[in-house]
């Protein structure tokens, strides 16, 4: 690993305290981290190093495990730390910010090596990369590095990603690029690939001919928390079906690539956004299907619904919840429903993929229902990360009665180096210089161009149902309704323990 400034703009905020500060704790901890690296936080807030230090002392406790915590360790890193008080929105202030960064480099021996890391709110996200390209920042001479790391969400719509790539590659080339997609970092979600491509017994059947329909479900049992100014004008569809759950999908669908590298896996996962069959208004109408939380009350205390967020607007049409049907037109996947769901307020967390596989085509024996299949296999990305492949046995003794069995395997038995957050790996990954688990320019606008008529509909249509649904609840009843008679959502059951990886309703 290089010796490197990673410059955070945004220092002061949620993100950086709750994710980035922990997540490069935890590689410092363990030695992944060049032994000169400097973090320089920015931000209006008028920290001097030393200030900025404790704050994020009095942070590190509430989100590292009190086991990874020692206190030696802790002021270590923290030696690691500086700050530099300025508004990024302030193009006067970065010849400032250049003269701090070349002090800095003298001081750590760096070779003026820099990776940016953008956690301020997204109105930012066009202006801080020209900004920088003023003075010079965006400039790699000799062998030095240059990279920049955006958060999401990348653009507001299909043409505000335009122009936001527009910006970012006339300051940066590609591949100093990095948008951040945090479910990519999560260690299951790479196991998906290893699931399919390492394995010659799952491809054989990962097609149209074999399976039934799939479902990515992507669901919290919190609400919107501090967050409600930023996810009022977000929504779920912006938050998280545009980015996580359309990469979730590219990840179960996608050809296998040529190569393990960026570019083939990246070109792979276009391919499968380029696919995806485009809703009529009518289809919008009938199979996206968007929610809000509403009021819940129980015997022990009353759940506040969305309208009542704290930064959130009375009359918000803001959806929390969403589910979709949709098709990737092409060989592997022509007519191949994938029904997709987000929601906050839902009464558990979990995220998974579920492929359901076509049924026989003949019911032989007792307990095998018409045409409905006992084949599916359910990879769990959290909160207990595992695989279970699900099928028809006989049951003990009985006249050939069948009845449906689990095969599992839990992650945490599979052992190997200890693996930090999903923010510790795209940090990592980032300061090596590796792109695969990052999005490329071409698939945000593809995802964005699928996803763009649904919120143009939405956001015109004063007439667009948005159901409510209480919270704690599955979401609004209609969102049956996309699955038609055929299917049904597989709801796991409420309190998912470490120890069940699956538990039947
Ligand atoms: N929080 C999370 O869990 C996640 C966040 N993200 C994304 O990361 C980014 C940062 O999120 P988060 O940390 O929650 O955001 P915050 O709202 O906490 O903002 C981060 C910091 O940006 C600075 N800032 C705020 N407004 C302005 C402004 N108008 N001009 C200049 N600086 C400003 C503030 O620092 P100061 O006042 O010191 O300048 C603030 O502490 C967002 O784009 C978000 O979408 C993505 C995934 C998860
Ligand atoms: O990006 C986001 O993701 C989180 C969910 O991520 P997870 O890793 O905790 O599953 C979501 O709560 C948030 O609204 C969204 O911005």
């Amino acid at each position: 690993m290089n010796s490197q400034i990673i410059v955070i703009f945004g220092a002061s905020g949620d993100l950086t305290k709750r994710k980035l500060m922990p997540s490069l704790y935890w590689l410092y901890k363990h030695n992944r981290l060049n032994a000169s690296f400097a973090l320089l936080g920015i931000g209006r807030t008028p920290y001097t190093d030393e200030t900025y230090r404790e704050f994020i002392e009095k942070q590190l406790p509430l989100f590292a495990a009190p086991t990874e915590l020692d206190a030696i360790s802790v002021s270590n890193f923290l030696q690691h730390i500086f700050y530099y008080s300025m508004d990024p929105a302030d193009k006067e202030a970065y010849a400032e910010l250049k003269a701090r960064l070349k002090m800095l480099d003298q001081q750590i021996s760096n070779p003026g090596n820099y990776l940016y890391y953008l956690a301020t709110p997204p109105s930012l996200y066009g202006v801080i990369p020209k900004y920088l390209q003023n003075v010079g920042l965006n400039i790699e001479i000799g062998e030095q590095t240059r990279r920049i790391i955006v958060e999401k969400p990348f653009g507001y719509h299909l043409s505000s990603a335009q122009e936001l790539n527009y910006i970012y590659n006339s300051v940066f080339r590609e591949d100093q690029i990095y948008r951040i997609d945090h479910f990519l970092g999560k260690e299951t979600v790479q196991n998906i690939l290893a699931l399919r491509f390492a394995n010659g017994i799952f491809e054989p059947l990962w097609n149209r001919n074999y399976i039934d329909h799939v479902e990515v479900t992507a669901v919290e049992n919190l609400g919107i928390e501090e967050r409600g100014g930023f996810y009022d004008k977000s929504g779920a569809l912006r938050d998280m079906v545009q980015n996580h759950l359309i990469q979730l999908v590219a990840l179960t669908a996608m050809e296998p690539p040529a190569l393990f590298n960026a570019d083939s896996f990246r070109n792979e996962v276009v391919k499968v956004y380029q696919a995806l069959k485009p809703l009529t208004n009518e289809q919008i109408k009938s199979q996206v299907i968007r929610g809000q939380y509403t009021t819940a009350h129980s015997e022990a205390h009353i759940i506040k619904g969305y309208r009542e967020e704290k930064n959130v607007d009375p009359l918000s049409r803001t959806e929390t919840f969403v589910a979709t049907k949709l098709y990737i037109d092409n060989w592997r996947w022509g007519g191949v429903p994938f029904f997709i769901r987000t929601g906050k307020q839902m009464p558990t967390k979990v995220t998974e993929i579920i492929i359901h596989f076509k049924p026989t085509p003949h019911s032989l024996f007792k307990g095998m229902a018409g045409n409905s299949s006992l084949n599916s296999m359910i990879i769990r990305i959290q909160p207990n990360e595992g695989i279970v492949l699900k099928f028809g046995l006989k049951v003990p003794g009985s006249n050939f009665e069948i009845k449906q069995v689990s095969m599992d395997f839990t992650y945490d038995r599979l052992g190997g180096s200890p693996v930090g957050d999903a923010y510790a790996k795209l940090l990592e990954d980032c300061m090596l210089g590796e792109s695969t688990l990052f999005t490329r320019s071409d698939a945000v606008e593809a995802s964005w161009k699928y996803f763009d008529p649904i919120l143009a509909l939405w956001e015109n249509d004063p007439c667009m149902p948005l159901y409510g649904y209480p919270a704690g609840t599955w979401g609004p009843l209609e969102a049956d309704n996309i699955m038609g008679t055929d299917y049904a959502w597989t709801n796991p059951c409420k309190n998912l323990t470490n120890t069940d990886l699956y538990c039947e309703l």
